[in-house]
């Protein structure tokens, strides 16, 4: 007779596989899996024990309550002092969906035992249970792979916390925000004070910066770096908070003296060095900060004692006195700005927000050999670089994704939570016969006698088997979670890898594992095409060792089937491990909500109009609910399931199709449902103008007279286009005319528009829509105007004479008349002796070693393959004479302009700037 496995028993016990290696685990009777064969002792042992409990049923759950609470009073510490492991512990399939992250460490430890249903509480850890109690568990839901991971009773506390969860993959279990842990909670410094709250990596790299300038710009700065992730808390966990209260004050003298004081203490002996004054003012804000009123109480006493100097305080009165230009302090205090700039941003921009003119950033730039327009785009590091040189902090514009916003939700209520079928999707190399298992599982399950049974394709399906249900997803796998997760939510919970028997492992199934590994989903192994000759099953769970994909029976937890998509062997088997994997997962979602959920496909349809294929996630989609999907919104007209028999409601898991759609939405759209239409259009109307404000900020091409040139060059600018505004009509034609008259071969101008009257929003819509520049004359741009302008990049000039107006265009197309020269290399020649001439300077005797020297020719010498010179040649010489031209196989003299560190064996490069005709 054949050993019987645990799930073939649970289902004559009419358990769950689950409970039945709960209660096995608890008998110390190891159980890898459901799949695990059972000894037909032990099989009679279980059968005796849980027959018998079954009438004990009611009084046994009072058990627990009873059983409960004596423990926590008796185990309480240890309960309560590992809220954590607690928590975790439980349920590995629902973590992401309970609200852990919110729930403070102390709080999971204090909530009495008592308030849990008993269903949970019999979920709990049992290493630190004894057995006795384990049998009157009436869920022993632990599967069995996980409960031999980890010996009974020995794991520490301490380790809790860090368990991984059965099966469940690291980026689930990550999503427990422990790291976001409030750091008041552990004790550190108010970071939450820090506009942006993250810090971190930045902890000896910042202190240069810090000590850089003694000045507050200096602390200030590291101030206004708090970025990068919180976490890495070395030394600058003190920086940090020093950061970010320096940061934070800059509107605050405390903060930046005791931002002073600190960096001083650590710094010893450079106490000295930096001026008392400041510094003596600034210890009694510090302690005040430590709650030291001993220390508080003195400086205030030297504070008065300064103001009536007598007494025996006499001797601190040098210093006290230095002290005293306060007043100045605080001048140099409010000089210092602090501004908000994005990652990226214009000159001008930054200019504007500094409020200083852009010409001076320019000029600024131009003096450290950097060529910029005002136009031109700088990033947050280097923007920041130029606002410090100008004492302004800056900090970074917090972006926020509005739709993301939109789409967050709150976790819901467990008790509301209902079983849900899992969501499955079959991926796996070419050819390996995904389709093929799919069609398979669909024509031996989808027994469906009733009428319009007939499949039609949506992008999902529905399988039955014994009573439960299976979603199948046709959308390749990999697919499936990159597009579907586009908003972070995740589409399946289980994913088939199909490996062919006689292929193996292939570039796309490890590409299979490794997204499914990513997005955090379930793996069952189905080694297909076993019917077969060449089938090797045994090779397979070889090569998927590997990849951490170790079959039960070889000790690990992953469930391999081997089945035929061609003679159907063993996919009844996968269909039942496909709905153990999802019993293990508790796979649940509240019904009774509003629905939301994801867009799988979705096309437009001549008779029907935008159709698109919904699953459900969350909730229930009714015929009529108003319904948004990314940009599209709509009430639900139609339904039909894959089956395309119309249904009115779709609970979770659920895939229908859906009509009534304005737009089709994107496949990977997150769908949720609404109030009402209204609310329905705001939705979809808030992800157009987000969508579109994003691509504006993409393909914003800006055009300004500085970069008009740069433009035309770049071949990008063939028209300029000119809104012309005016006080009176006939200075618009005045100037319209002129600026006619500035077109040439390369660009036409083109008056967009002429009028009247004030630069309104209409005028920088039309510039912006078509890249004009805007000129107007005596008149100025309305307020609205003006936001816009700056908004879309549009440039407006303003003058009050029209030749002006006519004379800046004109130069500024004149730039691309301008000439344009190239280096054209004339000869290189080897230096071989120096001599000193007085008067002359270092004369280099050379040998021309290829082209030509010519006489106020362009220099370069190179030394080791480095520059070190270029300039003019100042003399070129032959013995005594000046030459006009030295050839190659010549030796020769030369003298530079202004050099004479010239050396024996340096290359000599000859050059000229010539013209390029245009
Ligand atoms: N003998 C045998 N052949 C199979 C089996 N399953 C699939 N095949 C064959 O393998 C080939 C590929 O099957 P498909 O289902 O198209 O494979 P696929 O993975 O969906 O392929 P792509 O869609 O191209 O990625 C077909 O010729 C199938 O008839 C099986 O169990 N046994």
């Amino acid at each position: 007779m054949s050993k019987m496995k645990i799930y073939e028993l649970a289902k004559e016990l009419n358990k769950s596989s689950k409970e039945l290696m709960e209660f096995l685990a608890e008998k110390n009777i190891e159980a890898k899996s459901h799949m695990s064969s059972l000894e037909d002792e032990t099989v009679d042992m279980v059968k005796n024990a849980l027959k018998k409990p079954e009438k004990e049923e009611t009084p046994k759950k009072k058990n627990i309550v009873h059983v409960f609470r004596p423990q926590n009073s008796r185990d309480g510490g240890k309960v309560g002092s590992r809220p954590g492991s607690r928590v975790q512990g439980q349920r590995p399939g629902q973590q992401g969906a309970r609200p852990q992250g919110s729930r403070s460490a102390a709080r999971a430890g204090e909530r009495p035992q008592g308030s849990r249903p008993a269903a949970q509480a019999s979920e709990r850890p049992q290493g630190s249970r004894p057995a006795a109690q384990a049998e009157e568990r009436p869920q022993g839901n632990r599967p069995a792979a996980q409960a031999s991971e980890r010996p009974q009773g020995s794991r520490p506390a301490a380790q809790a916390g860090e368990r991984p969860q059965g099966n469940r993959p690291a980026a689930q279990a990550s999503e427990r925000p422990q790291g976001n842990r409030p750091a008041a909670q552990t004790g550190e410094r108010p970071q939450g004070n820090r506009p942006r709250g993250t810090q971190g990596d930045r902890s000896q790299g910042d202190r240069p910066q810090g000590n850089r300038s003694r000045g507050p710009q200096g602390d200030r700065f590291q101030g206004s770096r708090s970025r990068g992730s919180q976490g890495d808390r070395t030394q600058g966990d003190r920086f940090q908070g020093n950061r970010s209260r320096g940061a934070q004050n800059d509107r605050n003298q405390d903060g930046y003296r005791n931002d002073r004081n600190e960096h001083k203490d650590r710094q010893g002996k450079k106490n000295q060095s930096i001026p008392s004054p400041v510094l003596e003012g600034q210890k009694p804000q510090r302690n005040k900060g430590k709650g030291k009123d001993d220390y508080k109480k003195k400086d205030y006493r030297n504070e008065e004692e300064e103001r009536m100097p007598k007494g025996k305080k006499q001797k601190a009165e040098p210093k006290q006195q230095l002290q005293k230009p306060q007043p100045k302090q605080q001048k140099v205090e409010e000089e210092i700005k602090s501004i908000v700039i994005p990652e990226v941003l214009t000159i001008k921009d930054l200019a504007d927000k500094m409020k200083i003119v852009p010409s001076v950033i320019v000029k600024k730039l131009f003096m450290q050999g950097k060529i910029v327009t005002v136009n031109q785009e700088i990033d947050y590091e280097t923007a920041e670089e130029i606002a410090l040189e100008y004492d302004v902090l800056c900090e970074k514009e917090e972006v926020v994704d509005v739709i993301e916003e939109l789409l967050k939700e709150e976790e819901e209520d467990e008790k509301k939570m209902k079983k849900r079928p899992p969501v499955v999707c079959v991926m796996g190399h070419v050819d390996h016969g995904k389709t093929s298992l799919l069609d398979a599982i669909r024509n031996t399950n989808v027994i469906d006698r009733e009428a319009g049974g007939i499949t039609q394709h949506i992008g999902a399906s529905v399988v039955e088997i014994n009573g439960e249900k299976i979603t199948f997803l046709d959308t390749p796998g990999h697919e499936a979670f990159t597009a579907m997760r586009m908003r972070g939510a995740n589409s399946t919970d289980i994913a088939i890898l199909v490996v062919a028997a006689d292929d193996g492992v292939m570039p796309q199934t490890v590409e299979a594992i490794n997204h499914a590994k990513a997005a955090g989903i379930e793996i069952v192994v189905a080694i297909n095409k076993i019917d077969k000759p060449s089938a090797n099953i045994e090779r397979v769970k070889q090569e998927l060792t590997e990849y951490e994909l170790i079959p039960e029976d070889w000790g690990g937890s992953t469930i391999f089937v081997p089945v035929s998509a061609k003679t159907g062997e063993g996919l009844k088997e996968l269909m039942e491990m496909i709905l153990l994997t999802a019993e293990m997962a508790e796979l649940k979602a509240n019904p009774n909500r509003r629905a939301r959920g994801l867009v799988i496909e979705a096309e437009l349809d001549k008779g029907k109009g935008s159709v698109a294929t919904v699953l459900v996630q969350k909730g229930t989609l009714r015929v009529g609910d108003a319904i948004a999907a990314g940009s599209s919104f709509g009430k639900v007209r139609a339904m039909m399931d894959d089956k395309g028999r119309r249904v009115k409601e779709a609970g979770p898991s659920m895939p229908v199709e859906i009509l009534g759609l304005n737009d089709v939405p994107n496949a990977g759209e997150v769908f949720v449902g609404c109030k009402n239409d209204k609310e329905a259009r705001s939705f979809a109307e808030t992800f157009i103008s987000q969508n579109k404000a994003k691509l504006l900020e993409e393909t914003k091409s800006k055009l300004s007279l500085d970069d008009l040139f740069n433009q035309i060059q770049e071949g990008n600018l063939k028209e300029l286009g000119i809104v012309v505004k005016a006080d009176v009509q006939g200075s618009v034609e005045a100037i319209k005319q002129s600026l006619l008259k500035l077109s040439n071969d390369e660009v036409v101008v083109k008056i967009i528009h002429g009028g009247v009257g004030a630069i309104n929003e209409s005028d920088v819509s039309l510039a912006s829509a078509s890249n004009a520049i805007i000129i107007g004359f005596n008149v100025r741009p309305d307020a609205t105007a003006k936001e816009t302008a700056d908004r879309e990049g549009v440039d407006i000039r303003l003058y009050r004479v029209i030749y002006n107006a006519i004379e800046d265009v004109e130069a500024a197309m004149k730039g691309m008349l301008d000439p344009v020269f190239e280096e054209k290399v004339l000869g290189h020649a080897e230096v071989r002796q120096t001599f000193k001439a007085s008067g002359v300077g270092t004369i280099a005797g050379s040998y021309v070693m290829d082209g030509t020297f010519e006489r106020d020719c362009q220099a370069r010498v190179v030394r080791d393959g480095v520059v070190i010179y270029d300039g003019k040649l100042a003399s070129l010489k032959r013995f005594k004479d000046d030459v006009k031209e030295v050839r190659a196989g010549y030796e020769c003299g030369f003298v530079f302009e202004n050099y004479n560190d010239v050396k024996e064996g340096d290359q000599v490069e000859a050059y000229k700037m010539v013209e390029i005709p245009r």
